[in-house]
């Protein structure tokens, strides 16, 4: 029977699991995550938080033994292959992509090999913890390889002569560069998703859910924009208007002091970046003020 509390399964401890609190807690969930504990009841919502291990989020979405979970799509998408080459249950919903855990899969060989293409992977031992993406796609490319299967540690496989490229994420580069690799394929670029099981949902977990993502996609738009207020010129306000992002409809009010100058207020969906704030001061503009946005509720 399922419980009458949403159950959401974020990671326990990673490169999800501060981002994910973080972002539960902005949608005013209150819980306390102090010691080891595996399951977390929100103080405030008829909500629960299982804290796991990533790999597990795909299987307990996909076996509907949890409501809502967060996870990258590296790892979706790699659980999701393999449950459907066994004939195991494989679905779920996508609600929505999220604003953290970006990184790509990429294959790499070493840095002083000549790579012009997959065609030069033919016959290599590839080192990889996602053995069914790295087959989707050298199926797609037409080229044949042996995996080898490697949980963590993957860099070092070439150096250690247990392989002869890897397919790992990869973010910055920084962990290709350091074991002497490079990076030869992009073959899936990934985000950290919100996924739902599917079958029936009560009403009141359902108008939960709603009120969930109603309030991510407000704190999403929130991280994103900008309030900007500077004073200006009124003779240059076409030309600042056009320097600002998303200013199509901005609040232009008049000043007390100062007839030839206008304030002007807007939300943006964009950072303003220092070039343009420069730009703005050169056209005349004054108190230039740039505000992070903590809601926002359309
Ligand atoms: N360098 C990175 N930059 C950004 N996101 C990343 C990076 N590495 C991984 N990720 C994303 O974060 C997810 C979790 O990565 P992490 O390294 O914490 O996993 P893990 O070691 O398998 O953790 P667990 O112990 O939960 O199994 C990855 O599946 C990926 O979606
Ligand atoms: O391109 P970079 O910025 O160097 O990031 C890539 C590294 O990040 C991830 O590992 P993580 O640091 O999460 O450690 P883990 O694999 O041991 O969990 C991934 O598995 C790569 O090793
Ligand atoms: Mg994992």
């Amino acid at each position: 029977m399922q419980t009458q509390r949403l159950r959401i399964a974020i990671q326990k401890k990673g490169r999800l699991s501060k981002e994910c609190q973080d972002l539960f807690k902005r949608c005013g969930i209150k819980f306390n995550l102090m010691g080891e504990r595996l399951v977390v009841h929100a103080e405030n919502m008829p909500i629960d938080l299982l804290l796991v291990r990533d790999d597990d989020i795909p299987g307990l979405i996909m076996d509907g033994v949890v409501d809502l979970g967060v996870i990258g799509e590296n790892e979706l998408e790699e659980v999701g292959l393999e449950r459907a080459a066994l004939n195991e249950p494989c679905e779920y919903t996508k609600l929505r992509r999220l604003d953290f855990g970006d990184c790509r899969l990429s294959i790499a060989v070493d840095k002083d090999e000549q790579y012009n293409g997959p065609q030069d992977l033919h016959g290599k031992r590839i080192a990889t913890t996602y053995p069914q993406l790295v087959k989707r796609y050298m199926d797609e490319q037409g080229v044949e390889f042996s995996p080898c299967m490697l949980n963590g540690s993957v860099e070092v496989a070439p150096r250690a002569g247990l392989a002869d490229a890897i397919c790992d994420l990869v973010s910055t580069g920084a962990t290709l560069e350091a074991n002497g690799l490079k990076e030869a394929e992009v073959i899936l670029r990934s985000k950290a998703v919100l996924i739902q099981r599917t079958g029936e949902f009560g009403k009141d977990k359902q108008s939960l859910i709603e009120r969930i993502l109603t309030r991510m996609q407000g704190v999403i738009q929130a991280k994103e924009s900008k309030y900007i207020m500077l004073h200006a010129p009124t003779e240059c306000l076409d030309q600042i208007k056009a320097l600002l992002p998303g200013a199509e409809d901005p609040t232009v009010l008049p000043l007390a002091a100062d007839k030839s100058r206008v304030a002007v207020h807007l939300v943006s969906s964009e950072n303003l970046f220092w070039e343009t704030m420069e730009q703005l001061k050169e056209l005349g503009a004054s108190s230039i003020l740039v505000l992070p946005i903590e809601k926002m509720m359309e």
